[in-house]
């Protein structure tokens, strides 16, 4: 990607325009949600996840985040219900954090920022053959939006830990990762039609938006870690080390069943 883009003063979000045009368009992500101003659409059923087949295959640092890939192959991990009319398939997700620390998420709710905001991407298999066709159709995406609480030193050291330590362009097999953990089991959300939120910045994503943000726990995080250990070890048997003393060093936040 080069320096296509970036979130500097030359190459950030207030010139993207000028190599993506569709920046200005009518359905840009993300926004600023205000909760009373949400319409209640009964209609909307629950939004279910089948992530139960994990089929997590790497984790990468694109230069912009910490990406982890999917095998999108079949329908074993799909998002379906609220206002999806079809099975989508997950892709990848990842991560939008802040270099300050607390104010990293991409949407707010009525004005105010969580510290990170995690992004589930999948697309419509049904209707569209490839995931690049499918990103630029208006209905081709759906992206899981889930806020992040986290406080501080522990969990940016996570996140240090992936961006860093996994050297830019660099990927390692992250498998048998299952998302489901860091999820909530009630997904009460906010739904709407926007866009990529960074470049291409398509306008082809549904986005739905989790009301309560997750307070990533040393639990989450061992989970994240546990579940991969083999994976994580592998990435640099150094940095191996380091995760698990970070872990051993964790805060105690609420611990969060789900
Ligand atoms: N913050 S987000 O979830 O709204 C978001 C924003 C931009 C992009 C993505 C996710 C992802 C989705 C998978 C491909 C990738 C990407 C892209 C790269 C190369 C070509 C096409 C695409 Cl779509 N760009
Ligand atoms: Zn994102």
């Amino acid at each position: 990607t080069g320096n296509l883009w970036g979130y500097g003063k030359e190459d950030g979000p207030s010139v993207w325009h000028k190599n993506y045009p569709v920046a200005q368009g009518d359905r840009q992500s993300p926004i600023d949600i205000v909760p009373h101003q949400a319409s209640h659409d009964p209609s909307l059923g629950p939004v279910v996840l089948n992530y139960d087949q994990c089929t997590s295959i790497k984790i990468a640092n694109n230069g912009h985040s910490v990406v982890v890939e999917f095998d999108d192959s079949d329908d074993r991990s799909v998002i379906r219900g609220g206002p999806l009319d079809n099975p989508y398939r997950l892709k990848q997700f990842h991560f939008h954090w802040g270099v300050k620390g607390c104010h990293g998420s991409e949407h707010t709710v009525a004005g105010n920022s969580y510290a990170s905001e995690l992004h589930l991407v999948h697309w419509n298999a049904v209707k569209y053959t490839t995931f690049g066709e499918a990103a630029t159709a208006p209905d081709g995406l759906a992206v899981l939006g889930i806020f992040l609480q986290h406080h501080g030193r522990f969990v940016k050291a996570v996140f240090f830990f992936f961006f860093f330590f996994l050297l830019q362009g660099s990927a390692a097999d992250f498998k048998g990762f299952n998302p489901k953990c860091l999820l909530p089991s009630s997904l009460h959300y906010w739904t709407y039609l926007g866009s990529l939120t960074t470049p291409p910045l398509h306008e082809s994503v549904i986005w739905i938006v989790v009301k309560d943000p997750i307070t990533v726990s040393e639990k989450q995080v061992t989970c994240l870690a546990g579940s991969s250990e083999p994976a994580l070890g592998r990435l640099l048997p150094a940095s191996g080390l380091y995760l698990h003393t970070f872990l051993t060093q964790g805060l105690y936040t609420r611990n969060w069943e789900f």
